[in-house]
């Protein structure tokens, strides 16, 4: 049988007042806590607390504080990744970004979803979807990504778009929900 974690890592409704997952999340809340109580000076020590808290990252990665993860485990990021102020990333199932990707302030990205029927909702159980990224894309300021969406390589998303749909490679999206606004010459 599987575990309330395998369910919520594999997109089943899961229990979120699991003792183990509740556990991951305050791990994950202590590590943010820390993250954000560094000084700008402080620039190893947080590299060191995104390496311990992310799933995995590359070799070169900033986040300008403050950032907030629901799990922090579940978010692997490419080389040369960053993500300016006020991020927040709930990632209940896995967030996978490529290289060089770079994201304005304020945006939120979220797998986390909730049944539409009150009474499915009001049980407690929840579910996920994953979040793919490709290489080479730029999220602008107070942009929102929804569940299950996959975003191609050489992406621009616009600030404020709300992404509801996957995303193809070499385009400009923008708008709410976002459409394809340009293609991109590579
Ligand atoms: C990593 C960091 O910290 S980044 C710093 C934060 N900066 C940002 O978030 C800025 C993000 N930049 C944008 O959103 C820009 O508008 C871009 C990059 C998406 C597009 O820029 P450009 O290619 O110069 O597009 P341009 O201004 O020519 O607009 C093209 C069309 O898209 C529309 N458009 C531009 N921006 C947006 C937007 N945010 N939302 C919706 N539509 C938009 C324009 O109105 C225009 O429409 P039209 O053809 O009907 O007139």
């Amino acid at each position: 049988m599987k575990t309330e974690k395998e369910k919520m890592l594999a997109g089943e409704m899961y229990n979120p007042s699991n003792p183990e997952l509740m556990k991951d999340r305050e791990n994950a809340r202590r590590l943010v806590r820390m993250y954000n109580q560094t000084a700008d000076t402080e620039g190893d020590k947080r590299t060191k607390l995104l390496k311990e808290l992310l799933g995995s990252t590359g070799e070169h990665i900033k986040m300008e504080p403050n950032i907030r993860f629901d799990y922090g485990c579940n978010t692997y990021v490419g080389e040369n990744f960053f993500a300016n102020f006020d991020c927040t990333i709930l990632d209940v199932c896995e967030v996978r970004f490529g290289d060089n990707c770079m994201l304005g302030p304020s945006v939120q990205i979220y797998t986390a979803t909730h049944p539409l029927h009150p009474a499915e909702r009001n049980s407690g159980k929840e579910y996920a979807k994953p979040i793919t990224f490709g290489d080479n894309v730029w999220i602008g300021g107070g942009a929102i990504i929804n569940p299950g969406v996959v975003v191609g390589n050489n992406v621009v998303i616009a600030s404020g778009a709300v992404v509801t749909k996957n995303v193809p490679d070499n385009v400009v999206v923008g708008g709410n929900p976002a459409k394809v606004i340009k293609q991109i010459e590579v």
